[in-house]
Formats: C-alpha cells, structure tokens, sequence
C-alpha cells in the first residue's frame, strides 16, 4: 500500500480563511488582551497563523491532549501529557485548536480550564465535522465545516506524518499490487 493526499482546502484557501477570522476575533476582543491557549500536536501549525492576523494584545500558552495516538479513531480517553505553563484566572482565553470532530477533546479541555476561573473562555478551531460529535462542544469560531473524512496538513498527522503540509488534504491508500 502507498498513500496519496488529495487536496481538500488549498493553501490559500486556508490562508484566506485565517485573515478573515483574525479580523473578526480582533473585532470581538477590541480594547482586551487575548490569551491563546494553543492545543498541541495538531493546533499549533493554526495558532502560529492565527496570531499573526491579530490586532489586539496576545499572550500564548500550549496545552498537549491526545486521544488518538497513531489511530484514525478516537480511542474515547483524553490524556493531559503537558498542561499550561501559566494561570489562566481573570484571562480572556482563546482555545485554538486544529479539529472538533468527535468533540471529546474539546469538551474535556473545556471543562478544565473553566474550573481555572478565567474571565472568560471561547474556543476557535480551523475545522470542524459537525456530523461526527459524540459530545456537545460550542465552537465560537469555525475556519471550515467538513465532511466526515480523515484529514491531514495544517497541523493534523496521520502516523504522525504530514503536520507540515501546507494545505488540509484526505489520505488515500493506493494498492500497489492493483495497478
Ligand atoms: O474531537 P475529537 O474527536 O476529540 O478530535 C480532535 C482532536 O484530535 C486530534 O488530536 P490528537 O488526539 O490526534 O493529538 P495531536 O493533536 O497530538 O495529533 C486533533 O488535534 C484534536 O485535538
Ligand atoms: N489527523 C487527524 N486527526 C484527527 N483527530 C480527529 N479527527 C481527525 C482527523 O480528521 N484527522
Ligand atoms: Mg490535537
């Protein structure tokens, strides 16, 4: 077996779709300072974009969740393997994350860090599979909505492998022996 990616959002596309939603989480914290949770692996690639479009005062902190390992399914348990370096009570946080797709990760994290008392907390992810979740996940900011497929680029790995591409693609398996 060899994999193919086929492309499903462009770079620019998604380059696009970044600076509109700088602008409008800009507008919504106008006059604040926004502090950027960025959830790791798979966030990263989309925070590091997204904070270059901001216009209002940034402050950052990394979270590492995982669920899925080197799977393609979730496997239902979340695992804190690094929390904040920082506090986050009377912040403004922005949880930036690559996929809300069973919502399993976003709902546990969410959960978390509302207990940290911050002043207040939204949630701003680059995708989103509405028709997958398992758990309700109020998601305040939306680059795309997708199909239920198993997506990579920007961030997001298969077999920890294509994080650096550059636009979000679809793994498709080619049987060598078929050709
Ligand atoms: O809505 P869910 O079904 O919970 O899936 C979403 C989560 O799954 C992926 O992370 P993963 O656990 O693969 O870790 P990674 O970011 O380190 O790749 C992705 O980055 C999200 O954090
Ligand atoms: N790489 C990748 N990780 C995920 N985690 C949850 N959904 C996905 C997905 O579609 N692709
Ligand atoms: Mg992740």
């Amino acid at each position: 077996m060899s994999e193919k990616v086929r492309v499903l959002i462009s770079e620019e596309e998604v380059e696009k779709r970044i600076c509109e939603m700088g602008k409008e989480i800009s507008e919504y914290y106008k006059g604040e300072e926004v502090h950027l949770v960025s959830v790791l692996r798979g966030g990263v690639f989309f925070t590091c974009q997204l904070a270059k479009r901001l216009s209002v005062p940034v402050s950052l902190d990394f979270m590492s969740v995982s669920s899925y390992g080197n799977d393609t399914k979730s496997s239902g348990v979340v695992k804190v393997i690094k929390d904040l370096d920082d506090a986050i009570e009377g912040k403004n946080v922005l949880v930036v994350e690559d996929i809300v797709d069973s919502g399993r990760t976003l709902s546990y994290l969410l959960e978390n860090l509302k207990s940290r008392k911050p002043k207040s907390l939204r949630l701003c992810t680059l995708l989103d599979k509405p028709e997958c979740r398992v758990t309700d996940v109020h998601v305040d900011y939306t680059g795309f909505q997708i199909p239920d497929e198993f997506v990579v680029g920007y961030g997001l790995d298969y077999m920890q492998h294509y994080r650096n591409f550059p636009y979000v693609g679809v793994v498709e398996l080619e049987d060598e022996a078929a050709k």
